[in-house]
């Protein structure tokens, strides 16, 4: 009986130990996403992945019922914490000793299941590095990011970040803050004093966030600025990421699920361009309307590789009619006269980058309808829509792109570009602030209707088309100037 009774309590000590250092590696993980456990043994053997897993917050049983981060999806190492006290306390006290059985008989099957999860669905299919990140191993299903092992498209079986990766940003950045941003701020080149506009605000940089890339480009400082904004929490990104400097678009676009995960409703994005439709000038601001994508043309898409439907509209096919919200446009054109601010409105066109435009690129765009040229946005906008978060953007014009007779232009270089954003960047604060505090009366976003948006692009493109056949000759055409465009009409 004697030795029953110190087994047992054997037993429920290495439980309790068992779980609390679980709960430590969990949260080291968190700080400090390399840290190496002592049970990561090898690539077979490595606690760190389970316990990172969906697996380890209701032994995976809640997944698709609660929301990852919902407060009754309990992880399994406080479960195993709550279970091996009552353990002790029950076998020390001989209260409730009836207990005993039906609790050791639980133990058994969950270990039992957490075994069959363990070897037979987290088994090892596939260690890929890309970009310099490790991918996770797993044979996850693919509504959480990845396909099963028979399933795997060649190309991208898995994600670069997990729903887990994201959510782990999250909780990271919800424990340092004492809000709930509703509106998120990305703030260009040259841009980044719109971060002073935030109010009592903390600062977290982005090398302190695990899985969140760093900027590496001059003028993006490179942390989140978190406090509050014409009335309204926010979180603003002083400085973004860009494809050219190596990341891959899911990298340069986890800010934006990040803030989703944050609850994050509204987003005001801001960028540096060139100008390509003459009527600009250096200084102005434009709205944008829509954008060509040349990287997504060419099959780089933040959305290639499974689908993440756990967030927002999660849809696998987006539509992106409205992504650049039409109400908000609306709102934008309403409040800029009131604050001295003549917006134009355009195409903006997402080039690669680094390097500016060649006169000839410049022409083509000009042709096919773009106001302003840079190296960013889309991608942000893309992930924004997939998460179901409403976007107004806006480009900066900081130097007119080169002119085809134009032999070398001064004013397209990232040192002139960043100086001319400082220098007009304070003209736009009252604006921001009342365009932010205006999200306050905004509802969440309607769903384009397909039908209607397909019938009136195929018109709008056609009348497009028509236009240019009859305006354009061998000079750059300006049909596309926002003055001719300035209403709110069309489809964009
Ligand atoms: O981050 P954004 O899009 O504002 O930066 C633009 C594009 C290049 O990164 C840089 C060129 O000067 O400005
Ligand atoms: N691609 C591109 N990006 C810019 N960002 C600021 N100016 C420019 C430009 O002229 N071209």
């Amino acid at each position: 009986m004697n030795y029953l009774h110190t087994l047992r309590i054997l037993t429920a000590l290495t439980g309790l130990s068992v779980s609390l250092y679980t709960a430590y590696i969990y949260r080291q993980k968190l700080y400090n996403p390399d840290y190496k456990a002592l049970c990561d043994i090898s690539e077979t053997i490595s606690c760190s992945d389970a316990i990172r897993s969906r697996y380890s917050k209701g032994f995976g049983l809640l997944d698709g019922i609660l929301d990852s981060d919902s407060i009754l999806n309990i992880p399994n190492f406080i479960l195993g914490i709550i279970f091996f006290i009552l353990y002790s306390l029950v076998t020390v006290t001989e209260y409730f000793t009836f207990l005993l059985l039906p609790a050791a008989t639980i133990s058994v099957c969950i270990s039992i299941y957490l075994f069959y999860i363990l070897n037979l669905v987290m088994k090892i299919h596939c260690l890929l590095m890309s970009q310099g990140v490790k991918r996770r191993r797993s044979t996850r299903l693919s509504s959480s990011g990845y396909y099963s092992k028979r399933t795997k498209p060649t190309q991208c079986p898995t994600n670069i970040l997990s729903v887990e990766n994201f959510q782990e940003m999250a909780d990271y950045v919800k424990e340092k803050i004492s809000v709930k941003p509703e509106v998120g701020i990305i703030c260009g080149s040259g841009l980044g004093t719109l971060s002073d506009l935030v109010k009592d605000s903390i600062d977290i940089l982005y090398e302190e966030v695990p899985h969140m890339p760093v900027s590496t480009v001059e003028g993006h400082e490179g942390k989140f600025v978190i406090g509050s904004l014409g009335g309204m929490d926010v979180i603003c990104m002083k400085g973004r990421v860009h494809h050219y400097e190596g990341y891959h678009s899911q990298q340069l676009t986890a800010p934006i699920r990040l803030m989703s995960r944050l609850g994050v409703k509204y987003l005001v994005v801001t960028n540096a361009a060139g100008g390509v439709n003459k009527s600009f000038s250096p200084g102005d601001l434009m709205l944008i309307k829509d954008h060509i994508n040349f990287l997504g043309l060419a099959g780089i898409n933040p959305l290639i590789g499974p689908n993440l439907s756990t967030f927002g509209t999660g849809e696998r096919f987006l539509q992106m009619v409205n992504c650049y919200d039409k109400e908000m446009r609306e709102t934008a054109l309403e409040l800029a006269p009131k604050h001295g601010v003549s917006l134009q409105q355009g195409v903006y066109a997402l080039i690669g980058g680094p390097s500016f435009e060649t006169p000839a690129e410049i022409k083509f765009l000009n042709l096919i309808g773009v106001d302003a040229v840079g190296m960013s946005t889309a991608p942000e906008v893309i992930v924004a829509r997939h998460c179901g978060i409403r976007t107004v953007a806006f480009s900066l014009i900081t130097n007119m792109s080169v002119h085809p007779d134009s032999v070398h232009d001064e004013s397209t270089s990232h040192s002139a570009v960043l100086a001319l954003g400082s220098e007009v960047t304070g003209k736009f604060s009252g604006f921001i602030t009342e365009l932010v505090s205006s999200f306050k009366s905004k509802g969440m976003p309607l769903q384009p209707e397909a039908d209607v948006f397909h019938d009136t692009l195929m018109e709008s493109c056609n009348n497009d088309v028509m236009s240019k056949t009859v305006n354009n000759n061998t000079e750059l055409s300006s049909t596309t100037t926002p003055a001719d465009d300035n209403s709110m009409q069309d489809n964009h």
